[in-house]
């Protein structure tokens, strides 16, 4: 299977339960959802005139719309090879779960290394079951996707965005559809103050986690 990878990079995970942890990102190319608030919006279009050699997406210094096709194994090979030194891997986007990712969880869970999909969630998650699932659900956004109920289903965790009380309702909503129990996390959208004061007196009275996106604050990739 090849993939679009717009950049792979090592860092600090900043945001949901892996929080801390030294981490290898693997951005997958492609997103139709919209978001208007997005952090990540040239990796929207796999646009066939900036396809770039594979060499080309490792450590990129600025946000580019680019891509190059990797496949399964020569990605399994690179990120458990000596150039990496981190043994958690985050498959992020774009929206990766465009793509089935079933054969590249299987065997980064065959080498021991634990891997983990942020995902918004408007498409089934095709991956290993030793995989952890964040889902950050996205609704009313521009490309009228709505959340899938497998994915849903297949959530380990679920790192809502917020910026005011509504999406704080509509989370609750959400979580009225499904018996899984994921562990649940606000995170406030783009650092503004007034959400994360909702977020956290929200996280004090319901018992849930709060996700900052501690490399925004750190200044890091
Ligand atoms: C860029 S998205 C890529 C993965 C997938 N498309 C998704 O939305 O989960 C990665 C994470 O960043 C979050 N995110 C994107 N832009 C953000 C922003 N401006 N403020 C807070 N979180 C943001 C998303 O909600 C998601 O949890
Ligand atoms: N440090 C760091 N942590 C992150 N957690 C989720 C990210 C993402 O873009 O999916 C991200 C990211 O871009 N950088
Ligand atoms: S789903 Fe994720 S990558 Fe796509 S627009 Fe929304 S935040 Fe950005
Ligand atoms: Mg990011």
């Amino acid at each position: 299977m090849q993939y679009p990878v717009n950049e792979i990079f090592q860092t600090i995970q900043g945001e949901g339960h892996f929080t801390g942890v030294a981490a290898i990102f693997l951005r997958l190319q492609g997103c139709p959802v919209g978001c208007s608030w997005c952090d990540t919006k040239h990796t929207w279009e796999v646009d066939p005139a900036n396809q770039v050699a594979p060499q080309q997406v490792i450590n990129v210094a600025q946000d580019q719309p680019h891509w190059a096709y990797w496949s399964t194994t020569a990605l399994v090979d690179l990120l458990t090879g000596p150039q990496y030194q981190a043994k958690h891997i985050v498959i992020t986007g774009g929206e990766p779960c465009l793509y089935d990712l079933t054969p590249l969880t299987q065997l980064f869970a065959e080498r021991d290394v634990q891997c983990q999909i942020e995902t918004s969630g408007c498409y089934p998650v095709l991956c290993d079951a030793r995989t952890w699932v964040t889902v950050s659900p996205k609704l009313g956004m521009k490309g009228g996707l709505d959340i899938a109920a497998q994915a849903l289903e297949r959530a380990n965790e679920i790192k809502h965005p917020v910026a005011k009380q509504s999406h704080i309702e509509q989370l609750d909503q959400l979580l009225a559809q499904t018996n899984n129990t994921p562990a649940v996390a606000l995170q406030p959208i783009s650092q503004q103050k007034r959400a994360t004061q909702l977020c956290i007196d929200t996280c004090i009275e319901r018992n849930w986690r709060l996700s900052v996106q501690l490399h925004k604050y750190l200044s890091i990739d």
